[in-house]
Protein backbone atom coordinates (compact mmCIF):
# COMPACT_ATOMS: atom_id res chain seq x y z
CA UNK A 1 0.00 0.00 0.00
CA UNK A 2 2.35 2.39 0.91
CA UNK A 3 6.35 2.34 -0.07
CA UNK A 4 9.08 2.78 2.10
CA UNK A 5 12.61 2.14 1.45
CA UNK A 6 13.70 2.29 5.40
CA UNK A 7 14.74 -1.11 5.46
CA UNK A 8 13.64 -3.82 7.77
CA UNK A 9 10.26 -5.14 6.92
CA UNK A 10 9.14 -5.86 10.57
CA UNK A 11 9.45 -2.08 10.83
CA UNK A 12 7.22 -0.96 8.21
CA UNK A 13 4.89 1.92 9.00
CA UNK A 14 5.78 2.53 12.69
CA UNK A 15 5.64 5.92 12.51
CA UNK A 16 2.69 5.86 10.99
CA UNK A 17 1.10 3.51 13.11
CA UNK A 18 2.04 5.33 16.38
CA UNK A 19 0.46 8.47 14.61
CA UNK A 20 -2.93 7.60 13.20
CA UNK A 21 -3.34 4.88 16.82
CA UNK A 22 -2.78 8.35 18.59
CA UNK A 23 -5.45 10.02 16.42
CA UNK A 24 -7.77 7.39 17.00
CA UNK A 25 -6.92 7.33 20.86
CA UNK A 26 -8.14 11.07 20.41
CA UNK A 27 -10.85 10.67 18.69
CA UNK A 28 -12.22 8.15 21.43
CA UNK A 29 -11.29 10.72 23.69
CA UNK A 30 -13.73 13.40 21.73
CA UNK A 31 -16.41 10.64 21.52
CA UNK A 32 -16.90 9.95 25.28
CA UNK A 33 -17.34 13.92 26.25
CA UNK A 34 -18.29 15.19 23.06
CA UNK A 35 -20.95 18.16 24.41
CA UNK A 36 -23.23 16.83 21.48
CA UNK A 37 -24.89 13.98 20.27
CA UNK A 38 -24.54 15.02 16.85
CA UNK A 39 -20.48 15.52 17.82
CA UNK A 40 -20.32 12.45 19.54
CA UNK A 41 -21.65 10.21 16.93
CA UNK A 42 -19.38 11.63 14.62
CA UNK A 43 -16.40 11.22 16.71
CA UNK A 44 -17.69 7.55 16.89
CA UNK A 45 -17.27 7.18 13.04
CA UNK A 46 -14.42 9.18 13.49
CA UNK A 47 -12.84 6.42 15.89
CA UNK A 48 -14.00 3.70 13.80
CA UNK A 49 -12.75 4.60 10.46
CA UNK A 50 -9.10 5.18 11.83
CA UNK A 51 -9.36 1.95 14.23
CA UNK A 52 -10.04 -0.11 10.60
CA UNK A 53 -6.77 2.09 9.33
CA UNK A 54 -4.57 1.50 12.63
CA UNK A 55 -5.39 -2.42 11.77
CA UNK A 56 -5.03 -2.39 8.24
CA UNK A 57 -1.33 -0.31 8.62
CA UNK A 58 -0.15 -3.04 10.87
CA UNK A 59 -1.49 -6.26 8.71
CA UNK A 60 0.49 -4.31 6.21
CA UNK A 61 3.62 -3.82 8.02
CA UNK A 62 4.82 -7.36 8.44
CA UNK A 63 3.94 -8.17 4.53
CA UNK A 64 7.27 -8.53 2.77
CA UNK A 65 6.49 -7.09 -0.93
CA UNK A 66 4.75 -4.30 -2.61
CA UNK A 67 3.46 -4.65 -5.64
CA UNK A 68 3.19 -1.23 -6.77
CA UNK A 69 6.18 -0.02 -5.80
CA UNK A 70 8.50 -2.22 -7.54
CA UNK A 71 7.45 -0.53 -11.02
CA UNK A 72 7.82 2.94 -9.24
CA UNK A 73 11.19 3.21 -9.71
CA UNK A 74 11.58 6.60 -11.30
CA UNK A 75 7.91 7.99 -10.53
CA UNK A 76 5.56 7.43 -7.69
CA UNK A 77 2.18 6.30 -9.22
CA UNK A 78 1.09 4.35 -5.93
CA UNK A 79 -1.70 7.40 -5.41
CA UNK A 80 -2.25 8.05 -8.78
CA UNK A 81 -3.52 4.85 -9.28
CA UNK A 82 -5.46 4.82 -5.65
CA UNK A 83 -6.66 8.28 -6.74
CA UNK A 84 -8.06 6.84 -9.91
CA UNK A 85 -9.66 3.79 -8.53
CA UNK A 86 -11.26 6.74 -6.04
CA UNK A 87 -12.01 9.17 -8.56
CA UNK A 88 -14.39 6.40 -10.14
CA UNK A 89 -16.18 5.25 -6.58
CA UNK A 90 -16.70 8.73 -5.41
CA UNK A 91 -18.36 9.25 -9.35
CA UNK A 92 -20.88 6.63 -9.01
CA UNK A 93 -21.73 7.36 -5.47
CA UNK A 94 -22.12 11.31 -6.16
CA UNK A 95 -23.65 10.48 -9.28
CA UNK A 96 -26.06 7.73 -7.54
CA UNK A 97 -27.29 10.30 -4.93
CA UNK A 98 -27.82 13.19 -7.32
CA UNK A 99 -30.18 10.46 -9.22
CA UNK A 100 -32.00 10.11 -5.39
CA UNK A 101 -31.88 13.71 -5.21
CA UNK A 102 -33.76 14.39 -8.51
CA UNK A 103 -36.01 11.51 -8.03
CA UNK A 104 -37.01 12.88 -4.49
CA UNK A 105 -37.50 16.27 -6.14
CA UNK A 106 -40.22 14.81 -8.60
CA UNK A 107 -41.38 12.51 -5.63
CA UNK A 108 -41.01 14.06 -2.35
CA UNK A 109 -42.17 10.97 -0.41
CA UNK A 110 -38.61 9.50 -1.03
CA UNK A 111 -37.60 11.98 1.73
CA UNK A 112 -36.84 8.97 4.50
CA UNK A 113 -36.62 10.87 7.82
CA UNK A 114 -34.11 12.12 9.25
CA UNK A 115 -30.84 10.90 7.58
CA UNK A 116 -32.13 10.65 4.09
CA UNK A 117 -34.31 13.77 3.06
CA UNK A 118 -33.57 16.29 0.12
CA UNK A 119 -31.61 18.88 2.88
CA UNK A 120 -29.29 16.56 3.78
CA UNK A 121 -28.84 14.19 0.47
CA UNK A 122 -28.42 17.73 -1.64
CA UNK A 123 -25.13 18.78 -0.14
CA UNK A 124 -24.28 14.81 -0.09
CA UNK A 125 -24.75 14.89 -3.90
CA UNK A 126 -22.40 18.48 -4.59
CA UNK A 127 -19.66 17.62 -2.14
CA UNK A 128 -19.57 14.06 -3.89
CA UNK A 129 -19.44 15.11 -7.06
CA UNK A 130 -17.08 18.09 -6.06
CA UNK A 131 -14.85 17.54 -3.97
CA UNK A 132 -14.98 13.69 -3.81
CA UNK A 133 -14.93 12.91 -7.75
CA UNK A 134 -13.31 16.07 -8.90
CA UNK A 135 -11.02 16.68 -6.08
CA UNK A 136 -9.67 13.50 -6.09
CA UNK A 137 -9.37 13.59 -10.58
CA UNK A 138 -7.18 16.76 -10.13
CA UNK A 139 -4.98 15.20 -7.28
CA UNK A 140 -4.48 11.89 -9.20
CA UNK A 141 -3.67 13.63 -12.66
CA UNK A 142 -1.81 16.01 -10.84
CA UNK A 143 0.32 13.91 -9.50
CA UNK A 144 0.50 12.01 -13.05
CA UNK A 145 1.53 15.35 -14.70
CA UNK A 146 3.53 17.11 -12.77
CA UNK A 147 5.67 14.06 -12.53
CA UNK A 148 5.77 13.79 -16.78
CA UNK A 149 6.07 17.30 -17.33
CA UNK A 150 9.15 18.09 -14.68
CA UNK A 151 10.43 14.35 -15.00
CA UNK A 152 10.82 13.82 -11.34
CA UNK A 153 9.26 12.04 -8.89
CA UNK A 154 6.63 13.19 -6.05
CA UNK A 155 8.22 15.20 -3.60
CA UNK A 156 8.07 14.36 -0.11
CA UNK A 157 8.46 10.49 0.00
CA UNK A 158 4.65 9.27 1.87
CA UNK A 159 3.50 12.85 1.48
CA UNK A 160 1.96 11.88 -0.95
CA UNK A 161 0.28 8.86 0.52
CA UNK A 162 -0.54 11.27 3.33
CA UNK A 163 -2.58 13.40 0.71
CA UNK A 164 -4.49 10.79 -0.45
CA UNK A 165 -5.85 8.86 2.93
CA UNK A 166 -5.86 12.50 4.77
CA UNK A 167 -8.37 13.24 1.43
CA UNK A 168 -10.35 10.26 1.99
CA UNK A 169 -10.69 10.71 5.72
CA UNK A 170 -12.17 14.68 4.66
CA UNK A 171 -14.64 13.14 2.34
CA UNK A 172 -15.75 10.50 4.81
CA UNK A 173 -16.12 12.83 7.90
CA UNK A 174 -17.51 15.19 5.11
CA UNK A 175 -20.74 13.09 4.06
CA UNK A 176 -21.05 11.19 7.58
CA UNK A 177 -21.51 14.72 8.74
CA UNK A 178 -24.46 16.16 6.67
CA UNK A 179 -26.16 12.39 7.05
CA UNK A 180 -26.08 13.34 10.84
CA UNK A 181 -27.50 16.83 9.93
CA UNK A 182 -24.29 18.53 11.03
CA UNK A 183 -23.49 21.91 8.46
CA UNK A 184 -21.87 25.24 9.09
CA UNK A 185 -24.66 26.45 5.92
CA UNK A 186 -21.96 27.23 3.38
CA UNK A 187 -22.96 25.77 0.24
CA UNK A 188 -19.83 24.05 -0.95
CA UNK A 189 -18.78 24.51 2.66
CA UNK A 190 -21.11 23.09 4.70
CA UNK A 191 -18.27 20.47 7.10
CA UNK A 192 -18.15 22.18 10.07
CA UNK A 193 -15.17 23.44 11.84
CA UNK A 194 -13.26 20.32 13.12
CA UNK A 195 -13.40 18.44 9.21
CA UNK A 196 -12.72 22.20 8.02
CA UNK A 197 -8.95 22.53 9.91
CA UNK A 198 -8.30 18.56 8.96
CA UNK A 199 -8.53 19.91 5.25
CA UNK A 200 -6.01 22.74 5.46
CA UNK A 201 -3.82 20.43 7.45
CA UNK A 202 -4.09 18.14 3.74
CA UNK A 203 -4.23 21.06 1.71
CA UNK A 204 -1.02 22.24 2.93
CA UNK A 205 0.44 19.04 2.46
CA UNK A 206 -0.70 18.53 -1.31
CA UNK A 207 0.70 22.34 -2.18
CA UNK A 208 4.30 21.19 -0.15
CA UNK A 209 4.01 17.98 -2.77
CA UNK A 210 3.10 19.67 -5.77
CA UNK A 211 5.10 22.82 -5.51
CA UNK A 212 8.22 20.48 -4.51
CA UNK A 213 7.85 18.23 -7.10
CA UNK A 214 8.57 21.27 -9.77
CA UNK A 215 11.28 22.71 -8.01
CA UNK A 216 13.27 19.41 -8.42
CA UNK A 217 12.50 19.40 -11.88
CA UNK A 218 15.30 18.16 -14.62
CA UNK A 219 13.31 20.36 -17.04
CA UNK A 220 13.92 24.06 -17.27
CA UNK A 221 10.23 24.91 -18.54
CA UNK A 222 7.14 24.66 -16.68
CA UNK A 223 4.73 23.30 -18.55
CA UNK A 224 1.03 25.10 -18.88
CA UNK A 225 -0.88 22.80 -17.23
CA UNK A 226 1.39 22.94 -14.05
CA UNK A 227 0.27 26.80 -13.99
CA UNK A 228 -3.58 25.93 -13.54
CA UNK A 229 -3.11 23.12 -11.35
CA UNK A 230 -0.72 25.21 -9.22
CA UNK A 231 -3.61 27.93 -9.03
CA UNK A 232 -6.20 25.60 -8.32
CA UNK A 233 -4.21 24.58 -5.17
CA UNK A 234 -3.02 28.10 -3.85
CA UNK A 235 -6.09 29.50 -4.29
CA UNK A 236 -8.65 26.94 -2.73
CA UNK A 237 -6.28 27.12 0.08
CA UNK A 238 -6.90 30.92 0.09
CA UNK A 239 -10.27 30.72 -0.39
CA UNK A 240 -11.05 27.24 1.84
CA UNK A 241 -9.37 29.60 4.98
CA UNK A 242 -11.09 33.00 4.68
CA UNK A 243 -14.35 31.25 3.71
CA UNK A 244 -14.50 29.27 7.01
CA UNK A 245 -12.89 31.64 9.66
CA UNK A 246 -15.17 30.71 12.36
CA UNK A 247 -15.08 30.39 16.07
CA UNK A 248 -16.29 27.11 17.72
CA UNK A 249 -19.26 27.21 20.31
CA UNK A 250 -17.05 24.49 22.25
CA UNK A 251 -13.73 21.97 21.14
CA UNK A 252 -16.08 19.25 22.34
CA UNK A 253 -19.49 20.39 19.76
CA UNK A 254 -20.29 20.36 16.59
CA UNK A 255 -21.21 24.08 16.25
CA UNK A 256 -19.73 27.19 15.05
CA UNK A 257 -20.30 30.57 14.06
CA UNK A 258 -18.94 32.51 11.48
CA UNK A 259 -16.60 35.29 11.39
CA UNK A 260 -18.88 37.73 9.53
CA UNK A 261 -22.11 38.64 9.32
CA UNK A 262 -25.51 40.09 7.19
CA UNK A 263 -23.87 40.96 3.78
CA UNK A 264 -20.14 40.74 4.46
CA UNK A 265 -20.83 37.28 5.14
CA UNK A 266 -22.86 36.84 2.03
CA UNK A 267 -20.03 38.25 -0.04
CA UNK A 268 -17.28 35.87 1.99
CA UNK A 269 -19.33 33.12 0.53
CA UNK A 270 -20.24 33.84 -2.96
CA UNK A 271 -16.56 34.95 -3.29
CA UNK A 272 -15.30 31.37 -2.07
CA UNK A 273 -18.43 29.64 -4.06
CA UNK A 274 -17.69 31.54 -7.30
CA UNK A 275 -14.11 31.07 -7.47
CA UNK A 276 -14.81 27.39 -6.56
CA UNK A 277 -16.24 26.87 -9.89
CA UNK A 278 -13.60 29.67 -11.04
CA UNK A 279 -10.35 28.06 -9.69
CA UNK A 280 -11.71 24.10 -9.06
CA UNK A 281 -14.02 23.42 -11.54
CA UNK A 282 -12.43 25.43 -14.08
CA UNK A 283 -8.09 26.18 -13.69
CA UNK A 284 -7.70 22.70 -12.14
CA UNK A 285 -9.91 20.88 -15.11
CA UNK A 286 -7.96 22.83 -17.39
CA UNK A 287 -4.74 21.90 -16.51
CA UNK A 288 -6.22 18.86 -17.01
CA UNK A 289 -7.46 19.75 -20.51
CA UNK A 290 -3.95 20.95 -21.11
CA UNK A 291 -2.07 17.45 -20.97
CA UNK A 292 -4.16 15.06 -21.75
CA UNK A 293 -6.02 16.57 -24.93
CA UNK A 294 -2.91 16.53 -27.07
CA UNK A 295 -1.12 13.29 -25.50
CA UNK A 296 -4.46 11.60 -26.72
CA UNK A 297 -4.96 13.88 -29.77
CA UNK A 298 -0.96 13.58 -30.51
CA UNK A 299 -0.76 16.96 -31.23
CA UNK A 300 1.46 20.08 -29.33
CA UNK A 301 -0.97 22.16 -27.83
CA UNK A 302 -1.90 24.79 -30.76
CA UNK A 303 -0.88 27.99 -29.12
CA UNK A 304 1.31 28.04 -26.66
CA UNK A 305 1.03 32.05 -25.91
CA UNK A 306 -2.75 31.39 -26.03
CA UNK A 307 -2.83 29.35 -22.97
CA UNK A 308 -0.42 31.96 -21.16
CA UNK A 309 -2.58 35.12 -22.06
CA UNK A 310 -5.70 33.47 -21.22
CA UNK A 311 -4.48 31.92 -18.00
CA UNK A 312 -3.64 35.24 -16.65
CA UNK A 313 -6.43 36.70 -17.86
CA UNK A 314 -8.81 33.80 -16.17
CA UNK A 315 -7.11 34.40 -12.63
CA UNK A 316 -7.31 37.86 -13.11
CA UNK A 317 -11.21 38.13 -13.96
CA UNK A 318 -12.67 35.20 -12.37
CA UNK A 319 -11.67 36.46 -8.45
CA UNK A 320 -13.93 39.52 -8.86
CA UNK A 321 -17.37 37.66 -10.63
CA UNK A 322 -18.73 36.24 -7.20
CA UNK A 323 -21.15 39.62 -6.73
CA UNK A 324 -23.17 37.55 -9.55
CA UNK A 325 -24.46 35.29 -6.80
CA UNK A 326 -25.87 38.33 -5.17
CA UNK A 327 -27.66 40.13 -7.82
CA UNK A 328 -30.74 42.28 -6.52
CA UNK A 329 -29.80 41.54 -2.67
CA UNK A 330 -28.54 44.08 0.30
CA UNK A 331 -25.07 44.38 -1.21
CA UNK A 332 -24.24 47.56 -3.01
CA UNK A 333 -25.29 48.33 -6.29
CA UNK A 334 -21.69 48.75 -7.14
CA UNK A 335 -20.74 45.70 -6.42
CA UNK A 336 -23.00 44.17 -8.13
CA UNK A 337 -22.54 45.84 -11.67
CA UNK A 338 -18.83 44.89 -11.06
CA UNK A 339 -19.47 41.20 -10.73
CA UNK A 340 -21.34 41.35 -13.60
CA UNK A 341 -19.01 43.54 -15.57
CA UNK A 342 -16.46 40.98 -14.38
CA UNK A 343 -17.91 38.07 -15.82
CA UNK A 344 -18.87 39.43 -19.34
CA UNK A 345 -15.66 39.91 -19.81
CA UNK A 346 -14.80 36.36 -18.26
CA UNK A 347 -15.96 34.56 -21.60
CA UNK A 348 -13.15 35.44 -23.73
CA UNK A 349 -10.21 34.14 -21.33
CA UNK A 350 -12.88 31.26 -21.49
CA UNK A 351 -13.42 30.60 -24.85
CA UNK A 352 -9.25 30.94 -24.99
CA UNK A 353 -9.10 27.81 -23.38
CA UNK A 354 -11.98 26.14 -25.34
CA UNK A 355 -10.39 27.15 -28.48
CA UNK A 356 -6.88 26.37 -27.62
CA UNK A 357 -8.16 22.50 -26.38
CA UNK A 358 -10.12 22.18 -29.57
CA UNK A 359 -7.54 23.81 -32.23
CA UNK A 360 -5.14 21.45 -30.86
CA UNK A 361 -6.95 18.66 -33.18
CA UNK A 362 -6.39 20.84 -35.99
CA UNK A 363 -4.81 18.07 -38.49
CA UNK A 364 -6.22 15.28 -36.28
CA UNK A 365 -10.04 15.80 -37.18
CA UNK A 366 -10.02 12.57 -38.49
CA UNK A 367 -9.21 11.28 -34.55
CA UNK A 368 -12.90 12.14 -33.87
CA UNK A 369 -14.23 9.54 -36.02
CA UNK A 370 -11.76 6.72 -34.83
CA UNK A 371 -11.28 7.74 -31.11
CA UNK A 372 -14.09 7.45 -28.49
CA UNK A 373 -11.56 8.76 -26.20
CA UNK A 374 -10.85 12.62 -28.35
CA UNK A 375 -14.63 12.40 -28.96
CA UNK A 376 -15.17 12.51 -25.24
CA UNK A 377 -12.66 15.04 -24.72
CA UNK A 378 -14.08 16.81 -27.54
CA UNK A 379 -17.55 16.78 -25.72
CA UNK A 380 -16.06 18.35 -22.53
CA UNK A 381 -14.69 21.34 -24.59
CA UNK A 382 -17.91 22.09 -26.36
CA UNK A 383 -19.80 21.94 -23.07
CA UNK A 384 -16.71 23.98 -21.33
CA UNK A 385 -17.22 26.74 -24.18
CA UNK A 386 -21.26 26.35 -24.10
CA UNK A 387 -21.56 26.62 -20.10
CA UNK A 388 -18.84 29.70 -19.98
CA UNK A 389 -21.12 31.51 -22.68
CA UNK A 390 -24.18 31.11 -20.62
CA UNK A 391 -22.92 31.92 -17.45
CA UNK A 392 -21.60 35.51 -18.11
CA UNK A 393 -25.43 35.97 -19.96
CA UNK A 394 -26.81 34.78 -16.86
CA UNK A 395 -24.29 37.21 -15.25
CA UNK A 396 -26.63 40.33 -16.59
CA UNK A 397 -28.72 41.74 -14.28
CA UNK A 398 -32.14 41.42 -16.29
CA UNK A 399 -31.21 38.03 -17.05
CA UNK A 400 -30.28 37.07 -13.41
CA UNK A 401 -33.60 38.67 -12.18
CA UNK A 402 -35.36 35.78 -14.49
CA UNK A 403 -32.89 33.38 -13.90
CA UNK A 404 -32.06 33.58 -10.68
CA UNK A 405 -33.55 30.85 -8.06
CA UNK A 406 -34.55 28.79 -10.61
CA UNK A 407 -33.86 25.70 -12.57
CA UNK A 408 -31.97 27.35 -15.16
CA UNK A 409 -29.09 27.94 -13.03
CA UNK A 410 -29.42 24.49 -12.34
CA UNK A 411 -29.43 23.86 -15.57
CA UNK A 412 -26.20 25.64 -16.03
CA UNK A 413 -24.27 24.03 -12.87
CA UNK A 414 -25.12 20.42 -14.85
CA UNK A 415 -23.92 21.68 -18.44
CA UNK A 416 -20.89 22.60 -16.75
CA UNK A 417 -20.52 19.98 -14.64
CA UNK A 418 -21.64 16.63 -16.08
CA UNK A 419 -20.63 18.41 -19.60
CA UNK A 420 -17.23 19.51 -18.69
CA UNK A 421 -15.49 18.46 -15.81
CA UNK A 422 -17.12 14.97 -15.91
CA UNK A 423 -16.37 14.40 -19.55
CA UNK A 424 -12.85 16.04 -19.39
CA UNK A 425 -11.75 13.78 -16.46
CA UNK A 426 -13.23 10.40 -17.57
CA UNK A 427 -11.08 11.55 -21.02
CA UNK A 428 -8.46 11.61 -18.48
CA UNK A 429 -8.88 8.41 -16.78
CA UNK A 430 -9.58 6.23 -19.68
CA UNK A 431 -5.97 7.63 -21.01
CA UNK A 432 -4.19 6.60 -17.93
CA UNK A 433 -5.88 3.07 -16.94
CA UNK A 434 -3.53 1.58 -19.46
CA UNK A 435 -0.65 3.21 -18.95
CA UNK A 436 -0.92 3.08 -15.10
CA UNK A 437 -1.25 -0.86 -15.11
CA UNK A 438 0.80 -1.69 -18.10
CA UNK A 439 -1.83 -2.99 -20.20
CA UNK A 440 -1.69 -2.92 -24.00
CA UNK A 441 -5.38 -1.11 -23.90
CA UNK A 442 -8.43 -0.28 -22.62
CA UNK A 443 -10.54 -3.65 -22.30
CA UNK A 444 -13.22 -2.47 -24.69
CA UNK A 445 -13.52 0.84 -26.53
CA UNK A 446 -16.88 -0.21 -27.85
CA UNK A 447 -18.00 0.62 -24.27
CA UNK A 448 -16.20 3.75 -24.66
CA UNK A 449 -18.38 4.42 -27.26
CA UNK A 450 -21.41 3.88 -25.26
CA UNK A 451 -20.80 5.79 -22.80
CA UNK A 452 -20.12 8.47 -24.76
CA UNK A 453 -23.81 8.41 -26.05
CA UNK A 454 -25.00 7.69 -23.19
CA UNK A 455 -23.85 10.73 -21.22
CA UNK A 456 -24.27 13.29 -24.34
CA UNK A 457 -27.82 12.08 -24.62
CA UNK A 458 -28.07 12.14 -20.81
CA UNK A 459 -26.50 16.04 -20.63
CA UNK A 460 -28.71 17.06 -23.31
CA UNK A 461 -31.65 15.89 -21.50
CA UNK A 462 -31.01 17.10 -17.95
CA UNK A 463 -29.84 20.85 -19.95
CA UNK A 464 -32.86 21.38 -22.03
CA UNK A 465 -35.42 20.24 -19.99
CA UNK A 466 -34.15 22.49 -17.39
CA UNK A 467 -34.02 25.60 -19.16
CA UNK A 468 -37.67 24.98 -19.97
CA UNK A 469 -38.75 24.34 -16.29
CA UNK A 470 -36.52 26.96 -15.45
CA UNK A 471 -37.82 30.06 -17.89
CA UNK A 472 -41.60 28.33 -17.02
CA UNK A 473 -40.46 28.82 -13.32
CA UNK A 474 -38.99 32.30 -13.97
CA UNK A 475 -42.09 33.72 -15.88
CA UNK A 476 -44.78 32.12 -13.57
CA UNK A 477 -43.26 33.90 -10.52
CA UNK A 478 -43.49 37.25 -11.80
CA UNK A 479 -46.65 36.84 -14.13
CA UNK A 480 -49.09 39.95 -12.67
CA UNK A 481 -52.70 39.74 -13.23
CA UNK A 482 -54.68 43.30 -14.57
CA UNK A 483 -55.01 44.06 -10.74
CA UNK A 484 -51.61 43.53 -9.77
CA UNK A 485 -52.19 39.91 -7.32
CA UNK A 486 -49.73 37.57 -8.31
CA UNK A 487 -51.56 34.49 -10.92
CA UNK A 488 -49.71 31.56 -9.62
CA UNK A 489 -48.90 30.63 -6.01
CA UNK A 490 -45.63 29.36 -4.95
CA UNK A 491 -47.32 25.97 -5.13
CA UNK A 492 -48.70 25.69 -8.01
CA UNK A 493 -44.83 26.76 -9.50
CA UNK A 494 -44.27 23.56 -7.62
CA UNK A 495 -46.65 21.25 -9.30
CA UNK A 496 -46.18 22.45 -12.60
CA UNK A 497 -42.25 21.34 -12.41
CA UNK A 498 -43.19 17.75 -11.37
CA UNK A 499 -43.11 16.41 -15.62
CA UNK A 500 -39.24 18.06 -15.83
CA UNK A 501 -38.24 16.65 -12.80
CA UNK A 502 -39.53 12.75 -13.95
CA UNK A 503 -37.64 13.39 -17.02
CA UNK A 504 -34.18 15.35 -15.44
CA UNK A 505 -34.18 11.90 -13.27
CA UNK A 506 -34.04 10.16 -16.74
CA UNK A 507 -31.45 12.49 -17.80
CA UNK A 508 -29.15 11.75 -14.88
CA UNK A 509 -30.33 8.14 -14.69
CA UNK A 510 -28.87 8.03 -18.23
CA UNK A 511 -25.32 9.69 -17.32
CA UNK A 512 -25.03 7.33 -14.18
CA UNK A 513 -25.26 4.19 -16.73
CA UNK A 514 -22.63 5.90 -19.10
CA UNK A 515 -20.66 6.07 -15.94
CA UNK A 516 -21.24 2.53 -14.54
CA UNK A 517 -20.50 0.76 -18.05
CA UNK A 518 -16.98 3.04 -17.61
CA UNK A 519 -16.22 1.60 -13.92
CA UNK A 520 -16.57 -2.07 -15.55
CA UNK A 521 -14.15 -1.17 -18.61
CA UNK A 522 -12.12 -0.09 -16.12
CA UNK A 523 -12.20 -2.67 -13.57
CA UNK A 524 -11.91 -5.45 -16.40
CA UNK A 525 -8.53 -3.39 -18.40
CA UNK A 526 -7.07 -3.41 -14.54
CA UNK A 527 -8.08 -6.94 -14.18
CA UNK A 528 -5.69 -7.30 -17.88
CA UNK A 529 -8.87 -8.47 -19.78
CA UNK A 530 -9.34 -7.63 -23.20
CA UNK A 531 -12.09 -7.51 -25.29
CA UNK A 532 -12.45 -9.24 -28.93
CA UNK A 533 -13.94 -5.86 -31.08
CA UNK A 534 -13.66 -4.93 -34.76
CA UNK A 535 -11.21 -1.82 -34.75
CA UNK A 536 -13.06 1.41 -34.54
CA UNK A 537 -12.87 3.07 -37.95
CA UNK A 538 -10.21 0.52 -38.88
CA UNK A 539 -7.87 2.08 -36.51
CA UNK A 540 -5.70 -0.14 -34.60
CA UNK A 541 -6.41 0.35 -30.56
CA UNK A 542 -3.37 -0.68 -28.91
CA UNK A 543 -0.85 1.89 -27.30
CA UNK A 544 2.23 1.57 -28.62
CA UNK A 545 4.91 -0.84 -26.86
CA UNK A 546 6.94 2.70 -25.53
CA UNK A 547 3.79 3.93 -23.98
CA UNK A 548 2.41 1.13 -21.64
CA UNK A 549 3.26 1.72 -18.02
CA UNK A 550 4.97 4.83 -19.26
C1 LIG B 1 -26.48 11.69 -12.55
C2 LIG B 1 -26.21 12.93 -12.69
C3 LIG B 1 -26.72 14.01 -11.77
C4 LIG B 1 -27.98 14.23 -11.29
C5 LIG B 1 -29.25 13.45 -11.58
C6 LIG B 1 -27.91 15.39 -10.44
C7 LIG B 1 -28.99 15.91 -9.74
C8 LIG B 1 -28.96 17.05 -8.97
C9 LIG B 1 -30.07 17.59 -8.23
C10 LIG B 1 -31.46 16.99 -8.19
C11 LIG B 1 -29.66 18.73 -7.63
C12 LIG B 1 -30.50 19.67 -6.75
C13 LIG B 1 -31.21 20.65 -7.63
C14 LIG B 1 -32.10 21.58 -6.88
O1 LIG B 1 -31.83 21.90 -5.71
O2 LIG B 1 -33.12 22.02 -7.46
C15 LIG B 1 -28.27 18.91 -7.96
C16 LIG B 1 -27.50 19.97 -7.57
C17 LIG B 1 -26.17 20.13 -7.88
N1 LIG B 1 -25.37 19.23 -8.58
FE1 LIG B 1 -26.01 17.55 -9.50
N2 LIG B 1 -26.64 15.86 -10.45
C18 LIG B 1 -25.87 15.04 -11.23
C19 LIG B 1 -24.51 15.15 -11.48
C20 LIG B 1 -23.70 16.18 -11.01
C21 LIG B 1 -22.28 16.30 -11.26
C22 LIG B 1 -21.42 15.31 -12.07
C23 LIG B 1 -21.87 17.45 -10.66
C24 LIG B 1 -20.49 18.10 -10.57
C25 LIG B 1 -19.37 17.67 -11.08
C26 LIG B 1 -23.03 18.04 -10.02
C27 LIG B 1 -23.03 19.21 -9.29
C28 LIG B 1 -24.11 19.77 -8.67
C29 LIG B 1 -24.09 21.06 -8.00
C30 LIG B 1 -22.87 21.98 -7.88
C31 LIG B 1 -25.38 21.30 -7.51
C32 LIG B 1 -25.88 22.52 -6.76
C33 LIG B 1 -26.44 23.51 -7.75
C34 LIG B 1 -26.90 24.82 -7.19
O3 LIG B 1 -26.95 24.98 -5.95
O4 LIG B 1 -27.19 25.75 -7.96
N3 LIG B 1 -24.11 17.23 -10.25
N4 LIG B 1 -27.87 17.87 -8.77
C1 LIG C 1 -17.45 32.53 -17.69
C2 LIG C 1 -17.84 31.56 -16.94
C3 LIG C 1 -19.04 31.56 -16.03
C4 LIG C 1 -19.82 32.60 -15.58
C5 LIG C 1 -19.65 34.09 -15.84
C6 LIG C 1 -20.84 32.02 -14.75
C7 LIG C 1 -21.88 32.74 -14.17
C8 LIG C 1 -22.83 32.20 -13.35
C9 LIG C 1 -24.03 32.87 -12.89
C10 LIG C 1 -24.44 34.28 -13.26
C11 LIG C 1 -24.69 32.03 -12.08
C12 LIG C 1 -26.06 32.24 -11.44
C13 LIG C 1 -26.01 32.92 -10.15
C14 LIG C 1 -27.38 33.01 -9.54
O1 LIG C 1 -28.29 33.55 -10.19
O2 LIG C 1 -27.54 32.56 -8.41
C15 LIG C 1 -23.91 30.83 -11.99
C16 LIG C 1 -24.22 29.74 -11.20
C17 LIG C 1 -23.39 28.64 -11.10
N1 LIG C 1 -22.38 28.28 -11.96
FE1 LIG C 1 -21.61 29.44 -13.39
N2 LIG C 1 -20.67 30.67 -14.70
C18 LIG C 1 -19.59 30.35 -15.48
C19 LIG C 1 -19.10 29.08 -15.71
C20 LIG C 1 -19.41 27.98 -14.95
C21 LIG C 1 -18.84 26.67 -15.11
C22 LIG C 1 -17.85 26.26 -16.19
C23 LIG C 1 -19.35 25.90 -14.10
C24 LIG C 1 -19.13 24.45 -13.76
C25 LIG C 1 -18.22 23.71 -14.14
C26 LIG C 1 -20.24 26.74 -13.31
C27 LIG C 1 -20.88 26.35 -12.17
C28 LIG C 1 -21.85 27.10 -11.53
C29 LIG C 1 -22.51 26.68 -10.33
C30 LIG C 1 -22.20 25.41 -9.51
C31 LIG C 1 -23.49 27.65 -10.04
C32 LIG C 1 -24.55 27.59 -8.94
C33 LIG C 1 -24.14 28.29 -7.73
C34 LIG C 1 -25.23 28.16 -6.69
O3 LIG C 1 -26.14 28.99 -6.67
O4 LIG C 1 -25.18 27.20 -5.92
N3 LIG C 1 -20.26 27.98 -13.88
N4 LIG C 1 -22.79 30.94 -12.81
CU1 LIG D 1 -20.24 32.47 -10.19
Amino acid sequence: MMSDQRGSPSMKYGTEIAFVSLATFLALLAAVFAHDAAFATHMWVLFYVLLVFVILLIRNSDSSGNAHVATDADYLDGPVRYGVIATMFWAVVGLIVGVVAALQLAYPDLNVEPWLTFGRLRPLHTSAVVFAFGGNALMATSFYVVQRTCRARLFGGNLAWFVFWGYQLFIVMAATGYLLGITQSREYAEPEWYVDLWLTVVWVAYLAVFLGTITRRKEPHIYVANWFYLSFIVTIAMLHVVNNLAVPVSFLGSKSYSLFSGVQDALTQWWYGHNAVGFLLTAGFLGMMYYFVPKQAERPIYSYRLSIIHFWALIFLYIWAGPHHLHYTALPDWAQTLGMVFSVILWMPSWGGMINGLMTLSGAWDKLRTDPIIRIMVLALAFYGMSTFEGPVMSIKSVNSLSHYTDWTIGHVHSGALGWVGMISFGAIYFLVPRLWGRERLYSLQLVTWHFWLATIGIVIYAAVMWVSGIQQGLMWRAYDEQGFLVYSFAETVAAMHPYYVLRTIGGGLYLVGALIMAFNIVMTIRGHQRQEEPIGGRTTALRPAEQGA
